[in-house]
């Protein structure tokens, strides 16, 4: 089983899939915890040509063009599907990530890429059995990763992911795989709410 967590920036991504990582083992399922942008060599370049100084590095953006960061997203998640995402089902595993390409769809598009260039261009990603996206306003999420971003770029940020969010509630009528979840819960009532769709998903295997 394939389960990719998305949302906004502070969403509550990490959070909720280090615990439904644990609920899965404690069920006795073997689980792969992993995210994107990965650990690996294209992560790291990722880490170092856009998201450069953080977030800021996203805002004024274009060290290099969208659409090479877009490209370079896709290489990660080329070597993140072909080398353990595939794998790791292939062996029984569940595999939780924290973001896949719908970040690309989200974010990509929000900086002006064409929808469709993108869904092709991440056309070898196989598609996860159930997305479970953190639907949060962009104020709450600020106040959660208050203190990550420098105060200067506060507007341009708060703009961006406002974008961002529209465009995954887009892509969640789109994407049938796609289940929105209230982010502004507790972090408790939100892994309830989770369970509740894995249990769901689970009952059709
Ligand atoms: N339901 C919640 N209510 C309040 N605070 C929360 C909730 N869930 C997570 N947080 C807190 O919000 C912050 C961001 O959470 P987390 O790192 O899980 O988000 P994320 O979506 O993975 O962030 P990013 O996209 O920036 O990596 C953390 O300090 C976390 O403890
Ligand atoms: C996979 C992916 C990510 N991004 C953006 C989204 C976030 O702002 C950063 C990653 O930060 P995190 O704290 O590690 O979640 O990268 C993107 O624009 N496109 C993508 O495909």
């Amino acid at each position: 089983m394939f389960i990719v967590i998305e949302g906004i920036d502070g969403a509550g991504k990490s959070t909720q899939a280090k615990l439904l990582a644990k609920w899965f083992e404690e069920k006795g399922y073997d689980v792969v915890l992993t995210k994107e942008p990965t650990d690996t060599a294209f992560g790291k370049l990722i880490r170092r040509l856009v998201l450069t100084g953080g977030r800021e590095g996203i805002i004024d953006g274009a060290r290099i063009s969208h659409e090479a960061e877009a490209l370079l997203f896709a290489a990660d998640r080329a070597e993140h599907v072909h080398k353990l995402i595939k794998p790791s089902i292939g062996a029984g595993k569940i595999v939780i990530s924290d973001r896949y390409f719908y970040s690309s769809l989200a974010y990509q598009w929000a900086r002006g890429l064409d929808l469709d260039w993108l869904i092709d261009l991440n056309r070898f990603a196989i598609r996860p059995d159930l997305v479970i996206l953190l639907d949060l306003p962009v104020k709450e999420s600020m106040k959660r990763i208050n203190g990550r971003s420098i105060k200067t770029e506060f507007d341009k940020i708060v703009e961006l992911q406002k974008k961002v969010r529209e465009n995954y509630l887009k892509l969640a009528e789109r994407f049938p795989e796609m289940k929105i979840v209230n982010a502004l819960a507790s972090v408790k009532d939100i892994h309830n709410d989770i369970v509740a769709l894995v249990e769901h998903e689970l009952l059709k295997k």
